[in-house]
C-alpha cells in the first residue's frame, strides 16, 4: 500500500470532519440535551448496532458508565450488543432480526433513549430496536449515513437524526465516533459547565 493511499484516507477523513462539524453541531446539541434530560430524569440509554457500530454502542456506554474526562458518578448506559446468550437465543429462535427489539421491549421504559446506530440506516435489526422504542414511548438518538435510510424516515420530530454526510461506511463510521466523543463531552458540561479556560 502506497503512502499516497494512506493520505488519501486521512485527507477524505479530514475534508469529511470539517463539513460534518457544519452539518452536525446542531443535531448533536439537541442529542446531547435529549440525553441530559433524559438521565436526569432517572432515565437510561440503550444503544445499538453493528460491527463496528456494535464496538461504538460499548465504546458510549464505557464512557458514560465509567467516565469520559471528567469524574463523575456513573451513568446509566447500556449496549445491547454484548450478551451473546440473548443474541444468539434470540437469533436462532426468532431471528437476527430481532436481536434488539427483544431487549428494547425487556429493558426499555417510557422516556428511556435509544442510540441507534447504523451507516446505511437500514439495519434490519436496528430498524426493529427503533420500532420497539418507539413504541415503549422512548425516544431516538439516530447516527446514520447514507441519507438516513429507513431509520432516519421513521424517526419523529421527538427524536434527533445525526446523518453524515457521506456514502463511505468507513468515513461515516470516524464521524460517529467523534460524534459519542461530543456526545460524552456536551453530558460532561451540562453536569458541570465549560472549564474555566476554554
Ligand atoms: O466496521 C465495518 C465496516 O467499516 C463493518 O463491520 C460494518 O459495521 C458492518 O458491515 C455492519 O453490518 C454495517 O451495518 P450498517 O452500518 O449499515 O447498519
Ligand atoms: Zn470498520
Amino acid at each position: 500500500m502506497t503512502n499516497q493511499r494512506i493520505q488519501a484516507h486521512f485527507q477524505e477523513s479530514a475534508e469529511l470532519k470539517q463539513r460534518a462539524a457544519a452539518a452536525l453541531s446542531q443535531p448533536i446539541a439537541e442529542a446531547v440535551e435529549l440525553m441530559f434530560s433524559a438521565l436526569s430524569n432517572g432515565n437510561k440509554i440503550l444503544a445499538c448496532g453493528n460491527g463496528g457500530s456494535a464496538a461504538d454502542c460499548q465504546h458510549f456506554a464505557a464512557e458514560l458508565v465509567g467516565r469520559f474526562e471528567r469524574e463523575r458518578l456513573p451513568l446509566p448506559a447500556l449496549a445491547l450488543t454484548t450478551d451473546t446468550s440473548i443474541m444468539t437465543a434470540v437469533g436462532n429462535d426468532y431471528s437476527f432480526n430481532d436481536i434488539f427489539s427483544k431487549q428494547v421491549q425487556a429493558f426499555g421504559q417510557a422516556g428511556d433513549i435509544l442510540l441507534a446506530l447504523s451507516t446505511s440506516g437500514n439495519s434490519a435489526n436496528v430498524l426493529a430496536a427503533v420500532e420497539a422504542a418507539l413504541e415503549r414511548d422512548m425516544r431516538i438518538v439516530a447516527l446514520t449515513g447514507k441519507g438516513g435510510g429507513a431509520i432516519g424516515r421513521l424517526l419523529t420530530d421527538a427524536d434527533v437524526h445525526i446523518c453524515v454526510p457521506h456514502d463511505r461506511t468507513a468515513r461515516i463510521q470516524e464521524v460517529h465516533l467523534l460524534t459519542i466523543h461530543c456526545l460524552c463531552d456536551g453530558i460532561d458540561v451540562a453536569l458541570f459547565g465549560e472549564e474555566p479556560d476554554e
